[in-house]
């Protein structure tokens, strides 16, 4: 069985690939990185170490590499063939490979009739349906009635804690030993991809929200604000007790929003933020706030970590989420250099002002509660740095 899987990084390697290979892939990852490329055609194999007391070695076997940048029509020819296609590039990204997917997918339709299923494993509500409503913008009428017969696009939702990857073998990925990956089977068209791992649901939104809203969002605060007091990384920036209550005060509103929305069993919630604040602190892993905070524009968006809870929270219960709009305001404060995301909100602000910047990167109303909190949170913040 064949898997192409876009993008060969840390979750790429250190999850993914890991998975497929247990599962009884062969894997053919497809990324721009020339270096990693070459490294997983020469060896075919790649190691993924445990980041806990055991420091347990895997090795991930039958692995090859296409460079998409330089051979885009072996890509094709790879699609053609797959038995499953999976992403893990960033959500930025996703629109950029949709050509390529809807390519190698009318290059499949000429050679079989067995479907086929792709699975975009990126942090944000909807992955696979954002890149079947890009690779669907490329096809003419007739493709989208064979497509949609043929082809599936199922919503998942990744969680393992994968830090940038510092080690003298490239090729190696150190991983947090926790893991979860679930999709949505009732977009599934044929089989259920036989993926140990994967558990199956019916409907994935819950499911994405609860991981994006507790996981990534206590992940958020951790980052902004081990930034805004000058911590290198995330378990050092949990052992401040100022951050640790952020950002548990922040998962606890999250968590009050999600208990309520989906009738989530307040005391199962509750453990399983106690797990995922156990998982930051992880002393195995150096894991940099400047990877947690990549990309704040993403991460402020109106569907991402922080705005959509804190627009729910008070949707909901008409209170000010004030951890979720610290977080927020933490986050407009990011002002890291080598961050393109980081540099453009720092300038807008600079030139237009916060509120226009809010505006802009939230998509809140600016005569909202919540708009005018995150002000007032910003401010504070700015003024007892
Ligand atoms: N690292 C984690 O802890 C983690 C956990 C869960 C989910 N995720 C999600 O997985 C995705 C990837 O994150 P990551 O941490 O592995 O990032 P990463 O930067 O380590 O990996 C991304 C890979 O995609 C490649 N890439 C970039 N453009 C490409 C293109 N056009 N075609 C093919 N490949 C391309 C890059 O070269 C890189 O190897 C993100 O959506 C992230 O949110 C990450
Ligand atoms: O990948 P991002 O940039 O969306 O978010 C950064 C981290 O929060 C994220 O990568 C987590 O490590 C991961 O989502 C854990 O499952």
């Amino acid at each position: 069985m064949l898997a192409v899987h876009f993008g060969a990084g840390n979750i790429g390697r250190g999850f993914i690939g890991n998975l497929l290979y247990h599962s009884g892939y062969e894997t053919c990852f497809v990324d721009v990185n020339e270096e990693i490329v070459q490294l997983l055609n020469e060896r075919r194999e790649y190691r993924v170490v445990i980041a806990d007391s055991s420091q347990e070695e895997v090795v991930v076997k039958n692995v090859k590499a296409i460079n998409s940048k330089l051979h885009p029509e072996q890509v094709v020819e790879a699609i053609a063939e797959a038995d499953i296609v999976t992403t893990a590039i960033g959500p930025n990204i996703l629109p950029l490979i949709a050509g390529l997917v809807a390519d190698g997918l009318r290059k499949r339709l000429e050679k079989s009739d067995k479907p086929l299923n792709i699975i975009a494993c990126e942090n944000m509500v909807g992955g696979s349906s954002l890149l079947k409503e890009k690779v669907f913008e490329q096809l003419t009428s007739d493709e989208k009635t064979q497509f949609e017969e043929r082809f599936g696009f199922p919503d998942s939702a990744v969680d393992r804690i994968v830090p940038n990857q510092v080690n003298e073998d490239k090729l190696m990925v150190k991983v947090e030993p926790f893991y979860e990956w679930v999709v949505e089977d009732t977009k599934i068209v044929g089989e259920k991809p036989d993926i140990t791992g994967i558990t199956y649901v019916p409907e994935l939104v819950p499911y994405i929200e609860r991981k994006l809203f507790t996981v990534n969002t206590g992940h958020a605060l951790a980052a902004y604000f081990g930034y805004y007091y000058g911590v290198e990384t995330i378990n050092q920036a949990m052992e401040k007790g100022p951050i640790h209550n952020l950002v548990l005060g922040a998962l606890k509103e999250s968590g009050q929003m999600l208990v309520e929305k989906y009738g989530f069993s307040q005391e199962a919630h509750e453990q399983y933020i106690q797990k995922i604040i156990g998982r930051f602190s992880n002393p195995y892993i150096v894991d940099e706030v400047t990877r947690v905070g990549r990309s704040p524009i993403r991460k402020l968006g109106p569907n991402d970590r922080l705005v959509s809870p804190a627009r729910q929270y008070y949707e909901l219960f008409e209170s000010q989420p004030i951890h979720l709009l610290k977080g927020i305001a933490a986050a407009l404060l990011y002002d890291l250099q080598g961050d393109e995301e980081a540099v453009q909100i720092q300038s807008m602000i600079k030139e237009q002002g916060l509120e226009a910047a809010i505006e802009k990167f939230t998509g809140l109303d600016p005569a909202s509660t919540i708009f005018k909190g995150i002000v007032e949170q910003y401010n504070q913040l700015k003024l007892e740095k």
